[in-house]
This record gives C-alpha cells, structure tokens and sequence, in this order.
C-alpha cells in the first residue's frame, strides 16, 4: 500500500467495550489516511484519543488540509471525533450516505450544510487523482448506515467494523509483520457479541464483494488483513452461517453447588463418550462474550439453571436472552435444572428453546430436587452420553 497510512490509535485504557466485553488485549481504533492529489481520512477515532489523532494525522500530511472525511460507520469509536477534526480541517467535505448524516446531525450536529457533504450512494465514485474509490452499502453490518470503500487502483477495502477483532496493535499495523494468534481468538469474540445477529446481512455483503479484487482489508480494529485475507473473509462466513464444529458447552448458574455438581457429571459422561472439546461456563462468574463466543463455535449446548423466585436463575435468564437476540442457530441442546419444593427452570428453558431458538433437543431433560441422587446422578450421565452421540 503506496500513500495510504494509519492514523489510528489503541486503546488500553478501557475495562469493558460498550459497557459489556472485557478487553484483556485492549482494542483499537483505526482510521486511514489516503494521501492523494486530494487528502482523504477514512473514518476517526473514539473522541478521548482525539489529542493522539491529529497529532498521526499532521505527522503524515503536515500542514496540508484534508479534502474528504469518509465515513464507513457511525458508532462513536469512529465517528466520535468527527466535530473536533471538523473544527481543524473546516473545509473539509464530509462523505456518507442518507443513513450517515441523520446519525452525525443527531450525535454531533455536523453536516447541516449542504456544501460540506458528499452524499453518496451504493456504487458512487470519488476520484483523489490516482487513487479512484467506490463505496458499497453493507446495511445492518451491523448499523443501519454501514458503509464500505473500495479503492480500486490499490485494491484497498475500508471496511468500516466488518473483518475486524478486539486487541490493540503492537508495533506493527499489517497481519504479515505480526504474530496474529491472539487476534483469532478475539475475531471470534467480537463477531459473536457485536456482529452475531446479522448473520443474513453479513452473508449479503460478503456476495457483494465475492469477485472483488483485494489486496489489503483495513478494517476499523485490529490488523490490516494482507496476508490472511483468504482465512478473515472464510472467518466472517463461517461465524455468519452459523456454521458450527463438533464439541460441547455446558452453561450452568449456581448457588449452592448442586446444579454445578449436575454439569460436572454431565461433563464427565460427554468426555467418557469420546468429546473432546468441552468448556464449562458458570454464568454466574464468567463474562458473557467469553461464553457467547464458544457457543457460536461449537454445535453442543446444555444449559442448567436453578429455579429462583419461580423463575430462571438470573445470570442464566440473561444468558438465554443473548442467545435469543443472536439468532443462533445449528446446535443441539440439552437441558438441567434444580429446585427444593416447585420446579420451573427445566420447564422455562424449554419454553425459551420452542419460542426462539427451535434448537434440537438431545436426550431426556434432567430436575434435580435439592441435591443430587443416584436416579438423577444417573440421568445426567444419561444426558452427557446422548449428547456426545449425536455430535458424533
Ligand atoms: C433467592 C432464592 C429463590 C429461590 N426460589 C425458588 C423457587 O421459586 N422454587 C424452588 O423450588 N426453589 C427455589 N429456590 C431454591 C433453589 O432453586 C435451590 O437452592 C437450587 O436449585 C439448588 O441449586 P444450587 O445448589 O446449584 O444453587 C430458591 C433459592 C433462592 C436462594
């Protein structure tokens, strides 16, 4: 890539990304600039790393203006220093489409002016001089107003939040001047909790772009894709597909001990029947991107929940409620629940399961009164056994 350099920055400060995911390789935020005839930014940074940003942006361009500010997306990690950036560069043009500039009137009240916006839509061009660019909507990956950018004379895809991970960039900026392994891991985690429910539109944008040319992916967090182009779009349309991989997660909430004594069996009876890939999740204790993450990948899910207030556990009701809102679907569910005088949990679960999910049910759903006996001890190893059966 000639004249297109990052001017992003990391983010290592922040515990939890929109309030929900934990960061434990801190994320960053990317933005472009392509340095033409004509300057252009390619979408900004969250507003408290303004300071770091104009300071990238002025050590590439110096004391040239920027002539367009492109905006693939609108959620404030990127669109957030857009009225700052707009106070240094006043003649700047912004460019977006119909969805783009309601958002940016409403969060920032810029764009008003008919005269510093470029509107475009699905096909539109912009010429920098050497550097010719095409913008293609990509509705509901995962805003509304998602946009991405084509440079066709380096055959450069802005990809706005599509191909990107969670992780901070160290040192280098391109996946082929970088151990990646960290990032995988975390593509997954970011997909699952933030993209996950559009699988459908994430499938049309990726028809849009099959034949494309593309050399480097420069998405809005994590690596530039280079070298792993072929391995982050086949990613992006597995984790869009749904598509899952023999193994089996077992969630469970508990107070006491008797429902995570119930998981353990069940663990054990599934790894006795020859699953290898076995994670046990306590709803309870673990952050739920972390649990969200392994139930997109793997196809067996058992859920158990103690009855509470003639209901559903807490930490497992908000689990069942992600799992709705993602639209998840290929897998096989097994169910458990406890209780000490009147039931509810096994019977809510599968409720939620016929609602929303329609998941296969595998094996007999197991109550355990209190704590476990050998009649229940042994339907949970009944349980476990049945469900290695059909990942097999
Ligand atoms: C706040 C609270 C509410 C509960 N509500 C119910 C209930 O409505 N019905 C019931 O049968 N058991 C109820 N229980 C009992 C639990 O379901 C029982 O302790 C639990 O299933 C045992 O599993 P554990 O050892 O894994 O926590 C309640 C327990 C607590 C602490």
């Amino acid at each position: 890539m000639t004249n297109i350099h990052p001017v992003g920055v990391n983010d290592r400060h922040k515990t939890l990304f929109e309030g929900l995911w934990p960061l434990p390789y801190g994320v960053s935020y990317n933005s472009y600039i392509i340095d033409d005839e004509k300057v252009a930014l390619v979408d900004t940074v969250e507003v408290d790393f303004f300071s770091q940003f104009i300071d990238n942006v002025r050590r590439v361009i110096g004391d040239r203006p920027i002539d367009y500010i492109i905006v693939n997306h609108m959620e404030p990690d990127h669109s957030g220093s857009l009225a700052l950036i707009k106070k240094y560069y006043p003649d700047a043009k912004i460019v977006g489409n119909k969805k783009t500039f309601d958002m940016m009137r409403g969060y920032y009240n810029v764009g008003n002016e008919e005269d510093e916006i470029v509107e475009v839509a699905n096909g539109d061009t912009l010429s920098l001089g050497t550097h010719e660019l095409v913008f293609t909507m990509i509705p509901m990956v995962h805003w509304p107003e998602t946009m991405v950018t084509l440079d066709v004379t380096e055959h450069v895809l802005f990809s706005g939040d599509a191909f990107g991970c969670f992780g901070a960039l160290n040192g280098a900026f391109v996946d082929s001047e970088m151990n990646c392994d960290v990032y995988w891991n975390e593509m997954q985690r970011y997909y699952s909790n933030i993209v996950g429910k559009y699988g459908v539109p994430v499938q049309q944008a990726l028809k849009k772009l099959a034949g494309v040319q593309i050399d480097y992916i420069c998405p809005t967090h994590g690596p530039i894709w280079h070298e792993h182009i072929a391995r982050v779009i086949g990613e992006y349309d597995r984790m869009s597909r749904y598509a899952t991989e023999p193994g089996l997660v077992i969630c469970y909430g508990s107070m006491y001990g008797n429902t995570e004594r119930a998981a353990e069996k069940i663990a054990s009876a599934a790894s006795r029947a020859g699953v290898k890939n076995i994670v046990l999740h306590d709803v309870s204790r673990e952050n739920h991107s972390f649990i969200l993450s392994d139930i997109f990948k793997y196809s067996g899910l058992i859920l158990g929940a103690p009855t509470y207030n003639n209901g559903i556990y807490p930490g497992m009701e908000m689990l069942l409620s992600e799992l709705a809102g993602r639209c998840i679907k290929n897998h096989y569910l097994g169910i458990f629940g406890s209780f000490t005088w009147a039931g509810q949990a096994v019977k809510k679960i599968s409720e939620w399961n016929e609602k929303h999910m329609k998941f296969e049910l595998v094996g007999t759903p197991v109550e355990i009164k209190q704590s476990l006996s050998a009649e229940t001890e042994a339907a949970c190893e009944a349980l476990g056994k049945a469900m290695a059966e059909r990942l097999k």
